[in-house]
């Protein structure tokens, strides 16, 4: 067996992770091979929460799992980690916008950006998840530079979930039973916020062993330039209505889905959805972090090149990439206060 790779969950004691750890930790993400070490960061006052965490993980007689460090100290968190999955941060709460999490949450991704810097490997792949996740990861980015920038990602994943399952229910109403793996190349633009642009243009339904255009399939263009890209904008705050608490099993799901398909790639011909850093494709800010279809291969992604954009779908891809300039504008002022 190979050496364990050491995995940084931060916020390890909240919710998300609650739901996450175990799926890491029995080899779902980076393979039935591979031996795992668990760095769970979470800050002082939650030590206790996170030691009964331990004792789980530990009662849990995971045979991969070799090593958990739980700790509330940066240096120690953030030593020589092969993947930094950064969670921890303050939730949205019913009625707030992710805006309002900013001025909150943006400076602990300037201090962990400086951890991974000094203490992380150079090769960490690293996916950000605390909200706003891509304004965090574009600060975290900033003040990590010994790090590549292709090492570093934002969670979309969820949004992309969302709309293959959306497309998938509504299927069933015309009585064509597909799940949502049968739905691919849906594309989430943007900023995991109210303002992404989730894109089924060149989506494709997989139905009987057919590749059929969405649009084909669903026979609906009001609902799928309507109601259903309101949904999956909206809803992380529906979940939040309903629960009082954001989406976490989800979320964690998610998580999985987007470092799996990071470690082992895409299949051939589909593409996934992840936050990274923009190299100015399909007119956005070079240096944002956006959400783009990309292909991985060899743990490398691509942003996917030379879609066809229509005049709506650019108006929409403007709105969100407007509100992540905004959002970094802000962010920048914080981290320089
Ligand atoms: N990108 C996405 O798709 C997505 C989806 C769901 C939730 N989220 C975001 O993920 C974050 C976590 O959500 P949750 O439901 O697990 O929240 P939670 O409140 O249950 O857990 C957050 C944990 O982070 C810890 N924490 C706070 N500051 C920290 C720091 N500086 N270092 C380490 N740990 C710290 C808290 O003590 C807590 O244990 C939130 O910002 C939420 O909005 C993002
Ligand atoms: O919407 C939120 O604030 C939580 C999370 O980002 C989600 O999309 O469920």
């Amino acid at each position: 067996m190979s050496e364990p790779l050491r995995v940084l969950i931060t916020g390890a004691a909240g919710q998300i992770a609650y739901s996450l750890l175990y799926s890491i930790a029995k080899g779902d993400v980076f393979g039935a091979n591979q031996p795992i070490a668990l760095h769970l960061l979470d800050i002082e006052v939650m030590n206790n929460v996170l030691n009964g965490v331990v004792m789980e993980l530990q009662d849990c007689a995971l045979p991969l799992l070799k090593e958990v460090i739980a700790t509330h100290e940066y240096p120690k968190a953030f030593k020589d980690v092969d993947v930094a999955i950064l969670v921890g941060a303050m939730p949205r709460r019913e009625g707030m916008e992710r805006k309002d999490l900013l001025k909150a949450n943006v400076k602990i991704f300037k201090g962990q950006g400086e951890a991974l810097n000094q203490y992380a490997k150079k090769t960490a792949k690293i996916l950000v998840v605390g909200n706003p996740a891509n304004t965090n990861c574009f600060i975290c980015r900033k003040y990590a530079p010994s790090i590549p920038s292709e090492n570093f990602t934002c969670l979309t994943r969820l949004d992309q979930n969302r709309a293959q399952g959306q497309i998938a229910q509504k299927l069933k109403e015309s009585n064509v039973l597909v799940s949502s793996l049968d739905v691919s190349n849906v594309t989430i633009w943007g900023n995991h916020s109210s303002t992404q642009y989730p894109d089924v243009n060149h989506a494709v339904v997989n139905i009987q062993g057919k590749a059929v255009p969405a649009r084909e399939a669903v026979k609906d263009d009001n609902y799928l330039d309507g109601a259903f890209i309101e949904t999956v904008q909206k809803r992380g705050a529906a979940v939040i209505a309903a629960r009082k608490l954001s989406s976490a099993m989800s979320a964690a799901k998610a998580i999985c889905d987007h470092m799996r398909d990071w470690w082992t790639g895409t299949a051939a011909g589909q593409w996934v959805s992840m936050g990274v850093v923009s190299d100015g494709s399909y007119a956005t800010e070079t240096g944002l972090v956006f959400s783009f279809p990309v292909n991985i291969s060899g743990g490398a992604w691509s942003i996917v090149q030379g879609l066809s954009i229509s005049d709506k779908a650019k108006e929409r891809i403007g709105i969100t990439l407007n509100e992540l300039v905004e959002e970094k504008n802000d962010a920048v002022a914080v981290c320089s206060d």
